[in-house]
């Protein structure tokens, strides 16, 4: 586990006020607002109170009816809430209104979130990206009411700047969503170029994907010793992280941490997460990592899933990893069947299951042993070996290093010129 509380640099939210509305289908109205909570927590809001409602249809006025309105307002006074939290999105006419009618700020679902990635994006990158989404939700939804692009508790109550200083805010942010587009374009052309280097040595990248709060981070910890930030908050991590790992075959590969979905993940984001996304496509297998002691855990599945079929990924190798089946009385853990992989990131429990059906997915490409003779000169094809595959023993000739290096067929195929045995004495590992 890791420090819970490295945010700290952040101001907490004093009092927050949360407005529920109609849930989503499939999600008890009791889970998904347990999943609103862990949201507002997650951004370091705490909760004064609760409002729900039922409606058949949202009214496009102000999504709530004109009662509930009132209601809100009235609990909001009296509990002296400094915001309210909407587990809903809301059209700028909505949030324009909805501003009108009651005392303080309003924020929606989306909002909720951008504010949250916000908070942890580390990279350049990952900031930037946020900051761009952010821009291009408020710039519709810019009124007079504390719409400024601070945190969440910034400008809290404050009345805002009339209509032109709206105007100039207005081209302000739209000078400043094109000075980032720019800045975040050459962020990506080197991460570009880091990537075809990567990529010059062939070693197949495995993807964690998952529900925010899987537990992808704690088993990526488990597996690499990386020590990333794990965390109850949900989309702890933002930005990919990439560690090599050698699996029982002795086959390297390289994991990847990224950052976790939610049901109605905000379009803007999924489109503005191309690093993550981008180690999904290219990953040779997914993990499909699910809290398997979460009541939710068949629509977190599906919502996963969705996503997935989003980003054109549906058919690629996928293992559904089973994970927190310490918290998992005996008798359900019985009932996952003798072919799941069920783990504990956090006891350690079944990882070695996994790691033998990582190295069985990747069959594409079977480790083969082999002698090689490599000119001294060839520190390239030397270096590339290195990386890829295993070399077992190394001895130093005249002008050669004659190395025995175990790795995937792939990569030792390219290097068939350097072969010191015939083909047909493949010893397959
Ligand atoms: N009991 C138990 N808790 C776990 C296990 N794996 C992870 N957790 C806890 O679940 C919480 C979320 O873990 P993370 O690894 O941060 O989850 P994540 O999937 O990376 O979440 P995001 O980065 O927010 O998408 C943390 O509090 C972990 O300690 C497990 O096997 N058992
Ligand atoms: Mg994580």
């Amino acid at each position: 586990m890791q420090d819970e509380d490295s945010e700290a640099d952040h101001e907490p939210i004093a009092e927050a006020e949360i407005a529920g509305v109609s849930p989503t289908p499939g999600l008890d109205s009791e889970a998904s607002r347990a999943e609103f909570r862990e949201l507002v927590e997650s951004a370091g809001a705490e909760i004064v109170g609760e409002i729900a409602q039922r409606r058949a249809k949202a009214d496009p006025a102000t999504l709530l009816g004109a009662g509930k309105v009132e209601e809100v307002a009235a609990a909001a006074a009296s509990s002296n809430a400094t915001v309210i939290l909407v587990d809903h999105d809301l059209t700028p006419t909505q949030l324009r209104n909805l501003e009108d009618a009651l005392p303080c700020r309003v924020v929606d679902r989306t909002q909720l979130i951008l504010d949250i990635f916000a908070r942890h994006a580390r990279t350049r990158e990952g900031q930037l990206q946020v900051e761009l989404a952010q821009l291009e939700y408020m710039l519709p939804r810019l009124t007079g009411k504390g719409s400024s692009m601070s945190q969440l508790g910034g400008g809290i109550g404050t009345r805002g700047p009339g209509e032109t200083q709206l105007e100039t805010d207005r081209r302000r942010i739209q000078r400043k969503v094109l000075h980032l587009k720019d800045e975040l374009e050459s962020v990506r052309k080197v991460r570009g170029q880091q990537r075809h280097r990567r990529e010059a040595v062939p070693v197949p990248t495995v993807a964690l994907v998952g529900y925010t709060n899987a537990g992808k981070s704690t088993l990526f910890n488990a597996l690499t010793h990386a020590g990333v930030l794990e965390s109850s908050r949900m989309f702890a991590t933002l930005d990919p992280k990439l560690r090599s790992l050698v699996l029982p075959s002795r086959r390297k590969i390289l994991l990847s941490d990224t950052v976790g979905f939610i049901r109605n993940l905000p379009h803007t984001l999924i489109t503005s997460f191309r690093a993550t996304l981008e180690e999904v496509q290219k990953a040779e297998v997914l993990l499909h990592v699910q809290d398997c002691s979460s009541p939710t855990q068949e629509e977190q599945k599906a919502e996963v899933e969705k996503v997935l079929a989003e980003l054109g990924a549906e058919n690629k190798p996928r293992l559904e990893v089973l994970n927190k089946v310490d918290l998992l009385p005996e008798e359900e853990r019985e009932l996952l069947g003798p072919d799941a992989i069920a783990i504990s990131a956090r006891t350690g429990a079944g990882l070695d299951l996994l790691l033998r059906r990582i190295d069985a997915a990747l069959v594409a490409d079977p480790i083969v042993r082999r002698i090689l003779e490599i000119p001294q000169d060839e520190g390239a094809v030397l270096a590339a070996l290195d990386a890829g595959a295993l070399i077992e023993a190394r001895e130093f000739q005249e002008q050669r290093v004659r190395i025995e290096v175990s790795g995937p067929a792939s990569l030792l195929g390219r290097y068939r010129r350097f072969w010191a045995t015939p083909s047909s004495e493949v010893d397959p590992v």
